[in-house]
């Protein structure tokens, strides 16, 4: 079952720069599924729109950043609802529910002045009423903290007194607590060393398995995505441009980009020099007409210098956004 989608989602930071008017179209034209009970990955380079994207679909678009189109639906007891028509106040109630937002660089967000118990007790209260409060919140916090292998001695520490790792978790731990049914992470292993990464990926799993919520999870490091999602998308220049099974997506890239991602992964053993996606990405004030790839494409076409291919289904759940990859042509290289 669905449990947030976007149609034609199209989200743009408009403002003006030497009273000229500037779109930079962060999300171009975004229609896509998030199920139940499984981890989405999004990858793509840096600048693609994957933090915009996000931001939007957790309703915390401000100026300059705008929804200019589309629609964001959330399934709340068995309804669809569209977010971008509900008032601040009533997606104010829904929200923390619903959806738990791990901003890049969270680690940092953690109040540094107050023990990290308190930063617990001031974000369960501020979303639930509390009248017994080792009912309601020590017991609960303990059960929570146990379940996701952290030690109980975080909670009288304060930030600064925790390694880089242990403040991550503790941090995801928070986002976790009043268990949303989406849990939103934008690069949450960024700027930690291999050992915190790992404990960082363990502990979403974990997450996942007992609390069997949905986790969006952002990264540009594709190791990252082979090894904890289900499905993915693939960003680039604000538009999706591949989504399916991660395993599919690794072992059958279809969109010449998401070839260049893979193909820079290193790979044990072997020793071949790693081509990267030539160039740079485009602007996104100012993109160029067609496929917004087709200046970096070694298989650009004519068609892909005026039209941009839309993302459709080639094989079960396998989509793409490329001329390239018309259904006739992927079976016929298949044979
Ligand atoms: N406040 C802003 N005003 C104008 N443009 C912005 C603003 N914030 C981001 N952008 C632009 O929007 C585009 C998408 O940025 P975004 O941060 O969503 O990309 P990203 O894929 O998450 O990159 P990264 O991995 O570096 O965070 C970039 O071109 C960026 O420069």
């Amino acid at each position: 079952m669905e449990v947030l989608k976007t149609e034609k989602l199209k989200s743009y930071y408009i403002f003006e720069m030497q009273e000229e008017k500037k779109e930079v179209k962060a999300v171009n034209d975004v229609s896509i599924s998030i199920r139940e009970d499984e981890i989405y990955g999004i990858a793509g380079e840096s600048g693609c729109g994957k933090s915009t994207f996000l931001k939007t679909i957790c309703g915390l678009a401000e100026p300059p950043l705008r929804i200019v189109d589309g629609k964001i639906y959330y399934e709340v007891e068995g309804k669809e609802i569209d977010i971008t028509k509900m008032s601040q106040e009533e997606y104010r109630k829904l929200r923390w529910q619903f959806i738990s937002y791990i901003p890049q660089g969270s680690m940092s967000a953690l109040n540094p002045i107050i023990r990290i118990k308190e930063s617990f007790k001031d974000f369960v209260t501020s979303h639930k009423k509390i009248k017994d409060e080792e009912k309601e919140f020590e017991e609960p916090l303990k059960k929570h903290l146990t379940a996701l292998g952290l030690p109980l001695r975080v909670l009288k520490s304060y930030p600064h007194q925790l390694s880089g790792g242990m403040r991550q978790r503790t941090t995801i731990a928070l986002a976790t607590i009043l268990n949303p049914r989406i849990i939103v992470a934008d690069e949450p292993t960024t700027a930690l060393d291999v050992v915190a990464q790992r404990a960082v990926i363990q502990l979403l799993k974990d997450i996942q398995k007992i609390q069997k919520n949905t986790i969006i999870l952002v990264t540009h490091d594709m190791a990252v995505h082979a090894n904890i999602t289900d499905r993915m998308g693939i960003m680039y220049a604000g538009m999706f441009v591949e989504e399916g099974e991660t395993d599919e997506i690794f072992e059958n890239p279809l969109h010449p980009y998401t070839k260049f991602l893979i193909g820079s992964l290193p790979k044990m053993g072997d020793k071949s020099y790693k081509v990267s996606a030539p160039g740079s990405p485009p602007s996104l004030a100012s993109l160029p007409q067609g496929c917004p790839f087709h200046p970096r494409c070694p298989y650009a076409m004519e068609i892909c210098k005026k039209e941009r291919p839309q993302l459709v289904e080639i094989s079960d759940g396998h989509k793409s956004a490329c001329f390239l990859n018309s259904k006739e042509r992927v079976e016929d290289a298949r044979k």
